[in-house]
């Protein structure tokens, strides 16, 4: 058993990022000396990376290291919550995703997100993918009927509930929910989706799904995922990030990083000895 103390005295030297590696496609999103701030919490410590355009990346660690503040900085989350701050650069394309004047509705149609519970709203299952659309588009109704059959096949979903769509949202089963909150974050056409640990409340084989949906989606979309199993990041991610007490320790291709991590910390981590 690795000693904990002795991590954690490794952790609290000061910061130095990993190098920013070279990605086989251009970068999506850019992150550069990024600090995070809960009042007088330094959350996030001097974050350097950059989120390869269709490909999906995953954050791991243990809890509380700083993944899903890492992922809610990506779409301004944290704007919701006075007392929180984030200093450094995030960029979309160029476009500061930090800059206070940014239009958070825009970001947030470009930078969409599924969260680690299912949550429908407690409309139809139609209305679940329309309410979102309307929001920022004005189309007819079949156009919306196209919109919403186009996003539930995308949701992997669309041969369950084809059928049944005036049916509540809410009477699916937890995989299904799961799927058509996806299908409701695709409809509005982002150019990222965040999931944060999307699949912690599934079973096994809605699991499955959704990873197989993912390496579907990398197809048009470019994914982060925070996820606590291993296994799930090594099988469906192309690049892996390992934070730890606030820091990136490591970030590189998912296969680099499963078999021949350059940190003591990381292979630590992934062989299951802490966290
Ligand atoms: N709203 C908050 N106010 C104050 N501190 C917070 C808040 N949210 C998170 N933190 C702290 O920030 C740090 C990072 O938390 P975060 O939730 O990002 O970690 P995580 O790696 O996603 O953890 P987990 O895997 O358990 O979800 C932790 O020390 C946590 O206690």
């Amino acid at each position: 058993m690795t000693d904990v103390s002795s991590l954690a005295a490794a952790g609290s030297r000061p910061a130095v990022p990993p190098p920013v590696i070279d990605l086989d496609v251009p970068a999506k999103v850019a992150v550069r000396n990024l600090n995070f701030y809960y009042g007088q919490h330094h959350a996030l410590k001097n974050i350097n990376l950059s989120i390869a355009t269709n490909r999906v990346t995953a954050f791991i660690g243990p809890s509380g290291c700083g993944k899903s503040t890492l992922l809610r900085i990506f779409n301004r989350m944290y704007d919701l919550y006075p007392g929180q701050r984030a200093e450094g650069s995030v960029t979309l394309d160029g476009t500061d995703i930090l800059d206070p004047r940014l239009d958070l509705n825009l970001l947030r149609a470009r930078i969409g997100m599924v969260f680690q519970k299912p949550t429908p709203f407690p409309m139809t299952i139609y209305e679940n993918i329309a309410f979102g659309v309307r929001l920022y588009e004005k189309i007819s109704k079949s156009e919306m009927d196209g919109r919403v059959e186009q996003a539930l096949r995308s949701g992997a979903l669309w041969n369950e509930v084809k059928d049944k769509l005036g049916a509540s949202g809410l009477s699916l089963s937890g995989g299904q929910q799961q799927r058509l909150c996806i299908a409701r974050t695709v409809a509005v056409r982002p150019e990222v989706i965040l999931f944060d640990e999307p699949c912690s409340a599934l079973d096994p084989i809605s699991t499955a799904k959704i990873e197989e949906l993912i390496a579907e989606l990398k197809k048009d979309y470019t994914i982060a995922i925070v996820t606590h199993n291993m296994q799930q990041a090594a099988r469906c991610s192309d690049y892996t990030a390992f934070m730890y007490l606030g820091e990136l320790v490591e970030f590189d291709e998912t296969s680099r990083i499963f078999t021949s991590p350059a940190d003591r910390r990381t292979q630590d981590y992934i062989t299951g000895r802490f966290g």
